[in-house]
């Protein structure tokens, strides 16, 4: 791992690494801040996954998250938002696919499918180098925006026991069924949209065998939630399974950083109560 940049914070340090990942065959970004705590014992972790367009910085520079998680003694990772490096065709031409646009999936279509393992990523690798390299436990919380968010809800439902909790900012709740879930699926995963089930939110709480509790804030003012985000299709599939939702709807907020700077405490404290 190579050190990019360390960087004091209410009395933690904000590090970023580049490092060589198995997973996406190259050169990943992420970035860890270490609360105090950090200094003579070992913490939890929450793992951030950010949205389209974002890299490992956007939430370190926007959320307002380090005062609480300073307070809290919580460690956070932010991992980049794709595999990077490589020139596929489509791959830099919109802001929904492909770079900054991973979707934390597996890609099966090439050639796609050579690099953009981000679930791997984030689910395998980043905890294992995360937990062999830094003080921190083996309690893990899982959270994220919009893209990310939908990232940190399949990431909890597909692997019951590996996170204490999850949470999401107005994530991509139903992506087998808005613009944004069927390009990048088609991309990824291809026409075949049996294939996209598995990474749906919406459609794994069904058969899901860990009732985590889902806790999500979704501002009312979204420009984003009725044509992509769709959350009430997976409050709907919460109701039919008797699986644990918190939607909070927000009146007059956003998608933006603003919004979530606005929540961010509530989330850190879900996820410390879980984790302690
Ligand atoms: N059209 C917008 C859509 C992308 C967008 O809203 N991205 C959200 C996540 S889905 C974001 O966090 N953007 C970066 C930021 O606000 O720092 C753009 O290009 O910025």
């Amino acid at each position: 791992m190579e050190l990019l940049s360390s960087t004091k914070s209410f009395g933690g340090w904000l590090k970023r690494y580049k490092h060589e990942s198995l997973s996406v065959k190259g050169d990943m970004t992420f970035a860890i801040y270490l609360p105090p705590q950090a200094e003579t014992q070992s913490v939890p972790v929450l793992y951030w996954l950010s949205g389209l367009t974002c890299t490992d910085e956007n939430f370190s520079q926007k959320a307002g998250a380090f005062r609480k998680a300073a307070e809290l003694g919580l460690a956070i990772v932010c991992p980049d938002t794709s595999p990077r490096g490589t020139d596929y065709p489509n791959e830099h031409e919109s802001y929904d696919f492909g770079s900054a646009a991973g979707f934390y999936v597996n890609a099966t279509v090439e050639p796609y499918s050579n690099t953009y393992h981000m679930y791997d990523y984030v689910v395998q690798e980043l905890p294992h180098l995360v937990e062999a390299n830094f003080p921190v436990t083996d309690k893990r919380s899982i959270s994220g925006h919009s893209m990310g968010g939908h990232g940190a809800l399949i990431c909890a439902l597909k692997n019951p026991g590996k996170y204490q909790s999850v949470s999401a900012f107005a994530p991509i709740a139903n992506p087998t069924n808005c613009p944004w879930g069927e390009k990048a699926f088609t991309g990824y995963l291809g026409e075949d949209k049996t294939t996209w089930n598995e990474w749906d939110a919406t459609l794994l709480i069904e058969n899901a065998s860990e009732r985590l509790p889902l806790f999500i804030d979704q501002g009312e003012a979204d420009n984003f939630l009725v044509e992509q985000l769709k959350p009430e299709a997976l409050e709907a599939a919460c109701e039919k399974a008797g699986h644990p939702i918190t939607l909070r709807r927000q009146p007059g907020y956003d998608h933006s950083y603003f919004f979530i700077a606005s929540f961010i405490d509530d989330h850190l404290e879900h996820h410390s109560r879980a984790l302690s």
